[in-house]
């Protein structure tokens, strides 16, 4: 009965479960707060990961870990193993012209040309923009930069004892799996190379880059002699943990709002709406992302005065449509149509409909509409859904689950409240510990079907034309 962790290093928090490879049962489990922000030092990612381990008993008894975390972030190592500077994260947007200016260098079809040679076409959150922005505005920082890695990489990396000082073999040991390198934009999911071009045009030059290990490959062991799996990117560890397969369309609502689905071939999306990430398991992960989920919640929350559970039971006694309220929720900026520069804003208001329980619902009611816009560029491509499956911390309200399903006109299913991604990194630890895919029970799940609201989605969709 060998025990496995599964970590869920994503933007606000650190997940660790441990689970018993064999059957999947819950042993243990802990969580610990990230920094607030979106530019982070990775070492308060790496504290927060020994807190959440401790919370959860240690990982002095597992026979293996994997790490699943939030996709893109800049990680810049040195020559010796030092971090360069601050990470920047997938939802900052000061990389937002150099993205832009990728596409345009890359001639006419620019947008096509990254489609076809990345799986995606750069928007600021892609770490070859956010590397365009370090030569431009910090080139020292870029001429020290030895190694580039991502977030779940430079992890796994200090789970096996490197760090700083660890020098040339340091950087020779970081490991990363396909579904977080095809969020690079210098690395194809369609041949599973890196594309060095894009890092001579961005960077500068070519550094040291993690060695991507296929899905069942064992990567480095932690001084206690646990087998480091290969990790994922969160959205295709959440694809683990639920168990999505191919027609299965997960919605996640964490920080960022994510629709993606399972797919058995590669993507090229030139509109640049969907992301033509890679899977954890060989397949390909089309993924649309927007900047503003849960957070929305948590703001509208604070401004009402109310907690969470109390924002959902207010949202439910307003009537679907929030008495003509429509609230476009690009607090952040948007990607999703990449708007970086966008401001959130509320439309429809009159005396009658301007009250507490209105502003709540249309709180969630614009974050659906947003995502039903993601979902539409993803099924846009052709990729049926049979199934919906909603997760993120977001899917515990039963206001956000009712007002995705009538957004969408479909049943949504809810697993019982978890941390998918962190049982998706758990599931592959398990996987590779013992050469096959773990066949654990699958989660419960409560399908959740809203009547249909079509006309909520065009009043959004109208405000966001009359406004951008
Ligand atoms: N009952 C709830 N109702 C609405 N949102 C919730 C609820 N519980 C948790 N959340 C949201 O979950 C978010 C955290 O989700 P999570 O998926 O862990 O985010 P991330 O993976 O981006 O760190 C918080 O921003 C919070 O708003
Ligand atoms: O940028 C993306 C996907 O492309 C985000 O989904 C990040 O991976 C962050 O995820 P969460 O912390 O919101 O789960």
């Amino acid at each position: 009965m060998p025990l496995v962790a599964g970590v869920d290093s994503s933007t606000q928090s650190c997940k660790v479960v441990i689970r018993d490879a064999d059957t999947g049962a819950l042993h243990r489990q802990g969580t610990a707060r990230h920094a607030p922000g979106t530019e982070v030092d990775p070492e308060t990612w790496w504290q927060a990961l020994i807190e959440a381990a401790d919370a959860a008993g240690g990982l002095d008894d597992v026979a293996a870990v994997a790490v699943s975390g939030q996709q893109h972030g800049m990680v810049c190592l040195d020559a010796d193993g030092a971090v360069v500077r601050p990470a920047l994260l997938w939802n900052d947007t000061r990389s937002a012209a150099a993205a832009e200016n990728l596409v345009a260098e890359a001639g006419p079809d620019g947008a096509r040309y990254w489609a076809e040679t990345s799986g995606t076409v750069p928007v600021a959150s892609i770490t070859a923009a956010k590397l365009r922005w370090l030569a431009e505005n910090e080139p020292e920082n870029a001429a020290r930069t030895a190694a580039v890695c991502l977030p779940h990489d430079w992890l796994s990396w200090r789970l096996a004892g490197y760090g700083p000082g660890s020098g040339a073999d340091g950087l020779a040991a970081l490991r990363t799996d396909r579904s977080d390198a095809s969020g690079t934009g210098y690395w194809s999911p369609a041949t599973g190379e890196y594309l060095p071009d894009v890092l001579k045009t961005t960077l500068g030059h070519v550094p040291v880059l993690p060695v991507v290990l296929g899905p069942l490959e064992a990567g480095l062991r932690t001084p206690a002699g646990a087998v480091i799996a290969p990790g994922t990117g969160d959205n295709a560890g959440a694809a683990l943990g639920v168990g999505a397969g191919v027609g299965d369309i997960v919605v996640s609502v964490g920080t960022s709002g994510t629709v993606f689905a399972v797919a058995d071939a590669p993507t090229a999306d030139a509109t640049g709406l969907v992301a033509g990430f890679a899977d954890a398991t060989g397949n390909f992960l089309p993924l649309a992302c927007t900047l503003n989920a849960s957070r929305v919640f948590d703001a509208t929350a604070a401004v009402l005065g109310v907690d969470l559970a109390a924002l959902t039971d207010l949202a439910l006694t307003a009537e679907p449509g929030a008495g003509g309220l429509s609230l476009i929720p690009y607090f952040e900026g948007e990607r999703t149509p990449n708007l970086p520069e966008a401001e959130a804003s509320l439309h429809g208001m009159t005396l009658a409909n301007y009250a507490p329980a209105n502003l709540a619902r249309a709180a969630f009611e614009g974050v659906a509409c947003s995502l039903a816009d993601a979902f539409q560029a993803v099924t846009g491509l052709g990729i049926a859904a049979q199934r919906v499956i909603l997760v993120g911390g977001g899917a515990r309200s039963a206001a956000m689950q009712q007002t995705l399903s009538a957004v969408l006109g479909l049943p949504v299913e809810v697993p019982e409240p978890g941390e998918y991604v962190a049982d998706g990194a758990a599931r592959q630890a398990a996987a590779v510990l013992t050469g096959e895919w773990p066949a654990w029970k699958t989660q419960d799940s409560a399908t959740v079907s809203a009547a249909p609201e079509p006309e909520l989605l065009e009043r959004y969709r109208a405000a966001v034309r009359r406004q951008y």
